[in-house]
């Protein structure tokens, strides 16, 4: 049995090497003692919590082809249709759970964009990536790892290319090529999970130019590996987690799990030969982007999903609590809230169902409807966290503490504020759900996960307009207006239609093995 339960995963981030951990000025020792990563360090033991729960191993779990006995799927590649669906129920379910990033998500999209990349660039270039990253794979697998993907490049000033940048360290580049590794410097930023992974998976940000070749990188280092400097990033909530003590559970956190993203400086770090997977091959950097993107932005369907589904009953439940859940406006703001979450469900398992088989044996979902649903996942969850912000009137901006709530002196008077007045729920069941939904409005970083997690709307917009087949499109008009009345010409374009069943997304170059 490979697969690591709480307590194992648990113990084997206290057993890291020490990390250089920084927080508002100071060092931090402990990593999961540590109070502002609490709810993040809780958020991945129940990941690996449920991934050993029986009742959970359809959906966590999968046969890999490299070892024996059931892996986690973050762990392993996305072999089918079928495999791409469970991601996405996968993402939706933790979501419900959790109610923020699975934290190992990332990692099995990183290994999605390498597994294809390293296969053609063996094909093309003779090198021996594949392997090395398969190897890489079944290490990850053997000892249930928890990976992130590494992409975000802190990237300067945005017109300029990674060569052209004043500080180099703008975007993560190759400083030396030796006989047994790279030694890599730079700087990524927003890595959501990363203070709790075990190894880094570090993938270039956009596509090279051949100036651009030492910055075209793809890597693995462990989290704890000499080098390597972290800054944990602020959330508005973060100085409540202090608060926690006592009989303070912590309410006004809204949930007891969350993630966190912090920078990563890395300062001249060694990566053997065998960890490195792209080093300077400058042309397949947007090809791997390609191939990673198509399964991030499907991903992101599933959790926004998840996580709406988890809006809409903290804001019914206040609807029923304060009496006003016949209304005939809320029942429709609610109905808004659910059809939101239904449709980036469904645009995801789109992207997952209508995807095709490369020939590395990775199924690669279909990068127009994957582009679809991240540009959807930046827009309509906004309109949910509005109607919900709307129904519970304002008070997860104007609520009073749980330590008010519970105070000796005023906590009686705080109570009767805030009692919802009906005799199923007290002032503290109305304190929970508000505290809910204002964290995943506007406490933690919900809502800029769903607006730039996996790229903004713009990348997603370009991408796919890139995957989509505009001559098609044209040719259709041409023939259904009169504008080309060539036989040949009408033919060919109605065969296409037939046979594209009606899609209208292209493939550019990426090779195919099955549809
Ligand atoms: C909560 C959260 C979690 C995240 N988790 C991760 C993670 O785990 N791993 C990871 O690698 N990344 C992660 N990210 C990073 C995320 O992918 C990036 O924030 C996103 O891709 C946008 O990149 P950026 O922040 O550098 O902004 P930019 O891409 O620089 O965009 C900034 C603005 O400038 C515009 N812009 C940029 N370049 C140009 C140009 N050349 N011309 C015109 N306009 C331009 C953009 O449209 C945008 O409006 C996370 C981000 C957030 C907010």
């Amino acid at each position: 049995m490979t697969l690591k339960n709480k307590e194992a995963f648990q113990k084997s981030i206290r057993d890291r090497k020490p990390m250089d951990v920084w927080f508002l000025g100071e060092k931090v020792d402990d990593l999961t003692k540590f109070p502002p990563l609490a709810a993040s360090f809780n958020a991945l033991s129940k990941v690996y919590e449920l991934t050993s729960d029986p009742a959970w191993a359809d959906l966590l779990t999968t046969d890999s082809d490299l070892i024996e006995g059931p892996v986690s799927i973050y762990t392993a590649p996305i072999r089918s249709a079928a495999e791409a669906n469970r991601k996405t129920q996968a993402a939706r379910a933790l979501a419900e759970v959790i109610g923020c990033c699975t934290h190992r998500c990332t990692g099995s999209e990183a290994f999605a964009g390498l597994g294809p990349c390293c296969y053609d660039m063996d094909q093309d270039l003779g090198t021996d990536y594949f392997k090395r990253f398969t190897n890489f794979m079944k290490y990850v697998q053997e000892n249930d790892l928890s990976c992130t993907a590494t992409v975000t490049d802190a990237k300067g000033l945005r017109t300029l290319s990674p060569h052209e940048q004043p500080d180099k360290d703008a975007y993560v580049h190759i400083d030396e090529y030796r006989e047994d590794g790279i030694v890599i410097s730079g700087i990524k930023v927003n890595q959501t999970g990363i203070l709790f992974a075990h190894e880094v998976v570090i993938v270039p940000t956009t596509a090279m130019k051949a100036e651009d070749k030492d910055f075209a990188v793809a890597c693995a280092i462990p989290a704890d590996a000499p080098g390597c400097t972290y800054v944990l990033g602020r959330t508005p909530q973060d100085k409540r987690f202090f608060e926690v003590e006592g009989d303070i559970e912590g309410i006004d956190l809204g949930k007891n799990f969350a993630d966190h993203q912090a920078f990563i400086y890395l300062d001249h770090v060694f990566v053997p030969k065998e960890r490195v997977f792209m080093a300077g091959e400058w042309k397949y950097a947007g090809r791997l982007l390609n191939y990673f993107t198509a399964v991030h932005r499907l991903t992101a369907g599933g959790c926004k999903s998840g996580g709406l589904c988890a809006l809409c009953g903290a804001t019914s439940l206040i609807a029923d609590m304060i009496g006003v859940n016949k209304a005939g406006h809320i029942k429709e703001k609610l109905g808004e809230m659910v059809i939101t979450a239904e449709t980036v469900y469904g645009l995801s398992m789109a992207a997952g169902s209508l995807g095709f088989k490369h020939p590395s044996g990775f199924w690669v979902p279909n990068p127009l409807m994957a582009h679809t649903c991240k540009y959807q996942c930046t827009w309509i969850p906004f309109n949910a966290v509005r109607f919900a912000r709307e129904i519970i009137a304002g008070t997860g901006e104007t609520a009073p503490s749980e330590i008010d709530m519970r105070h000796p002196v005023i906590g009686k008077i705080v109570q009767k504020e805030f009692n919802p007045g009906n005799p199923n729920y007290d002032a503290f069941d109305r304190l929970r759900a508000t505290r809910f939904v204002e964290h995943m409005a506007r406490g933690s970083n919900w809502t800029a996960m769903a607006l730039h997690g996996g790229g903004n709307p713009e990348a997603a917009r370009m991408m796919a307009i890139r995957f989509a087949d505009w001559k098609h499109m044209q040719d259709m008009v041409k023939v259904a207006t009169g504008m080309n009345k060539d036989p040949e010409f009408v033919q060919k374009t109605y065969e296409n239609i037939g046979q594209k069943k009606g899609a209208v997304d292209t493939l550019l170059d990426l090779p195919v093995a099955d549809k």
